[in-house]
């Protein structure tokens, strides 16, 4: 039975009858990554360096080494990440189970609202009014909130620091745990440079999605792109991190697939 629904699926595939998106950033060292108060260490941007390009280093072939964190452009955030999910059963990259790399998502979108106000928080009610266009968020699925932050092409722009930190959305202390208690969310993925608001710090607890999904054993994702190309539903993500030893997370390709529009 399932032979014949791989082979529909590829027949759809192939007919264009599912569109394949790509929700990933582009590496590059001008990328930004989080930063952090300066008492805190901070993640690597991504380096690479030509080992060879045809030439005299190898004459036939073009290769590079390259560095970054864990946390460096579009990335996967493990439970292990955060305190509250340090003891969480297969909390590491190499442990999740490689199932849950393939789960539903939903997007929620959230762009007029972070583009008038830049530390703009989604709440339950603005989950629930999304719920009354849009259907119930199925169990397990992915809640992405779309911000458009991806289109701020600077790096300035995109990280929004301020003097008293950074200014970007997320989601607030309430609707993450309403989303996993109530929903059962597979995880929370965002644009922006992390899964938390710029100003989660002060949020009660602090940085409550890493707090509360990491606690409870979920996933994040952040850095993502062209949000605006998925459905409010219906669309599949995969988000296979890389199998780092007792890795926090990874960077990755996230791809998603959506019925044709
Ligand atoms: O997961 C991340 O990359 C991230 O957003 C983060 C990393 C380390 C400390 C705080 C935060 S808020
Ligand atoms: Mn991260």
């Amino acid at each position: 039975m399932s032979q014949n629904i791989l082979a529909q699926f590829m027949a759809e595939l192939m007919s264009g009858r599912i569109r394949v998106v790509d929700l990933t950033e582009t590496l590059t060292p001008e990328f930004p990554t989080i930063v952090l108060p300066p008492e805190f260490g901070q993640a690597w941007p991504f380096r690479i360096e030509e080992i060879s390009r045809y030439d005299e280093r190898g004459p036939a072939w073009y290769w590079n080494n390259f560095s970054c964190s864990e946390h460096t452009g579009t990335h996967f955030d493990a439970p292990a990440h955060w305190v509250t999910g340090k003891d969480q059963p297969d909390n590491t990259v190499d442990t999740i189970p490689v199932e849950a790399f393939i789960a539903s998502a939903c997007v929620i979108d959230c762009s007029a609202e972070s583009r008038d106000n830049p530390d703009f928080l989604l709440t339950v009610d603005f989950v629930k009014k999304w719920e009354e266009r849009h259907g119930r968020i199925p169990a397990r699925s992915w809640v992405l909130m779309r911000t458009d932050w991806s289109k701020r092409a600077k790096p300035a722009d995109y990280l929004n620091l301020q003097e008293d930190g950074a200014h970007s959305p997320g989601p607030d202390a309430e609707v993450v745990p309403w989303l996993i208690k109530e929903r059962d969310v597979h995880g929370f993925g965002t644009e922006s440079v992390g899964t938390d608001a710029g100003q989660a710090q002060h949020l009660d607890p602090p940085y409550p999605c890493h707090y509360y999904m990491h606690g409870n054993n979920r996933y994040g994702l952040q850095c993502m792109t062209n949000l605006d190309q998925l459905p409010p539903t219906g669309a599949v993500i995969f988000s296979a991190p890389l199998k780092i030893r007792s890795g926090s997370g990874s960077p990755l390709r996230v791809l998603a697939l959506a019925p044709k529009a």
